[in-house]
């Protein structure tokens, strides 16, 4: 697996303020949204692409499109949804898959409640959003589930990951599948109730629960 963990002061400035827990949903939802626009930056370095050439008003011009069939991005509901917008500033052309996950808070066993896929994704780039990667469980989920319609390469942009997912979805997809992590921050541990130390907590209720 492929890990880029960002080195921007921007990012690092975003991170912070969303850490605090004074800031309020809107913020909180304003900070992803912008977040995950500079992460896509770096993420989409090897979106492919094919040539072409433009007229400009003056001459004609080498230039460079997105290949077809065009990326597919999709969010883990609920808490990848405040990542969606952001994602789609910089891949307006894409389309878009839903996945909806959630995590049983004592055993931390993922359950997939709603899936949203085109049926037949073999060869496709899929940029998978979620703001948290913890132990892993839902983002292989999601990886599964897009192995299963044919895709071989996934990158997951995430906002703050612990370094038990990443051993996690190293260790499952070692030989089998290409996955890269985008995440602005790799935090120090898991806590026991499986929650990312220092994080942010809750990213879904922070996003949509408490104002
Ligand atoms: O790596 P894991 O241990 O699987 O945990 C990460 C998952 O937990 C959060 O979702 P949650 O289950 O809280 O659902 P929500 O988005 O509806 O809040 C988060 O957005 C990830 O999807
Ligand atoms: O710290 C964590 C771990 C999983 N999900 C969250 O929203 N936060
Ligand atoms: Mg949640």
């Amino acid at each position: 697996m492929d890990l880029h963990i960002a080195d921007h002061p921007l990012i690092a400035h975003k991170l912070t303020v969303l850490r605090d827990r004074s800031t309020d949903s809107s913020r909180f939802r304003t900070l992803a949204d912008e977040l995950v626009t500079l992460l896509a930056y770096e993420a989409t370095r090897n979106i492919r692409t094919t040539s072409t050439t433009v007229t400009t008003p003056v001459a004609e011009a080498s230039g460079t499109v997105l290949a077809s069939p065009r990326p597919l991005v999709v969010p883990i509901l609920r808490a990848g949804l405040g990542m969606l917008e952001g994602m789609l500033k910089i891949l307006p052309t894409a389309e878009v898959g839903f996945l909806g996950m959630v995590r049983d808070e004592e055993t931390l066993e993922v359950d997939a409640y709603a899936e949203r896929l085109p049926a037949d994704l073999t060869g496709r780039q899929v940029f998978v959003v979620d703001p948290m990667l913890a132990t892993g469980g839902t983002l292989a989920m999601a990886i599964d589930f897009l192995l299963e319609r044919g895709v071989s390469e996934v990158t997951a942009i995430c906002l703050v990951s612990a370094p038990e997912g990443v051993e996690a979805i190293s260790t499952k997809y070692e030989g089998i599948a290409e996955v890269t992590v985008h995440t602005a921050a790799l935090d120090e541990r898991l806590d026991a109730n499986g929650y990312i130390v220092p994080g942010l907590g809750d990213a879904g209720d922070r996003l949509y629960g408490i104002v």
